[in-house]
């Protein structure tokens, strides 16, 4: 067993997730690297939005050895019921798109956009002009999320989860819900705009095909046939 030395910024060793009905999902070892780009593939059910949901730091293990972000003991943060400095994580160093963009329906694409910021009392208006300009989404900013294309919803969520220039931004099939065309339109924006703002993605898709031809790495999960646990190793 490999301890944690400080280095990646995220480490997990052993963390699990169990259903009430038994079913378990485990992630047997990982350790995430600034530069990193995940793509975690494996058949449906087999626990991809759970593994995020962990990596997110939304949903507690239920069993860990080691999981640490950014230095952070996280399982002990959990254990302890530090709801409030795991929120102020997740919202300081982390991004998320999930499959359908999950905006806000009552407030415009520009609020909704700038959420994150006013979470964490921040204002980045230079940041908040490239990436509406780089996601071509300027025209749209006064409308509500119900007034644009399933697309441009898509690409509001992109600017949300990179408005704060996270160091991570965790992807849940971000393209499953479109056309093929806008998947790759998507897809393309996603991670431009991961590296422009210099963080590290990791994302689940069942279209591994596409998802590697803009050079993710992909680690797979399977299903143990013996005990029937869902195991995953994240390693660059
Ligand atoms: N609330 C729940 N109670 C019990 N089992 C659940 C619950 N939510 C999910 N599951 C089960 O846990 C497993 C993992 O679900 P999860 O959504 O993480 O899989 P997934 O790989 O993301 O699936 P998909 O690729 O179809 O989106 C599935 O077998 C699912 O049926």
């Amino acid at each position: 067993m490999r301890e944690f030395s400080g280095n990646p910024f995220i480490f997990l060793d052993n963390v699990a997730y169990e259903f009430s009905d038994g079913i378990k999902i485990n992630i047997d070892h990982a350790e995430i690297k600034h530069g990193d780009r995940i793509l975690i593939s494996g058949p449906s059910g087999c626990g991809k939005s759970t593994i995020l949901g962990m990596l997110s730091l939304s949903l507690k293990p239920t069993k860990g050895r080691n999981f640490y972000f950014e230095q952070n003991d996280i399982l002990k943060l959990w254990n302890n019921y530090r709801r409030d400095q795991l929120a102020h994580l997740r919202s300081a160093y982390s991004g998320f798109v999930p499959q359908t963009a999950g905006l806000i329906p009552f407030i415009t694409v520009k609020e909704n956009i700038t959420l994150p910021l006013s979470i964490i009392g921040k204002k980045n208006k230079v940041w908040f002009d490239q990436l509406i300009t780089f996601l071509e989404i300027g025209p749209i900013l006064s409308k509500k999320p119900c007034q644009v294309s399933v697309g441009q919803r898509q690409r509001v969520a992109v600017a949300r989860a990179l408005i704060n220039r996270p160091m991570i931004v965790l992807a849940d099939e971000p393209t499953a819900s479109v056309h093929p065309t806008l998947a790759d339109e998507i897809l393309h924006l996603l991670v431009e705009t991961v590296t422009e703002a210099g963080s590290v993605l990791i994302m689940t898709s069942h279209d591994v095909k596409r998802a590697l031809q803009y050079g993710l790495k992909e680690m797979a999960c399977y299903i143990d046939n013996e005990t029937k646990i869902t195991r995953l190793r994240i390693h660059a």
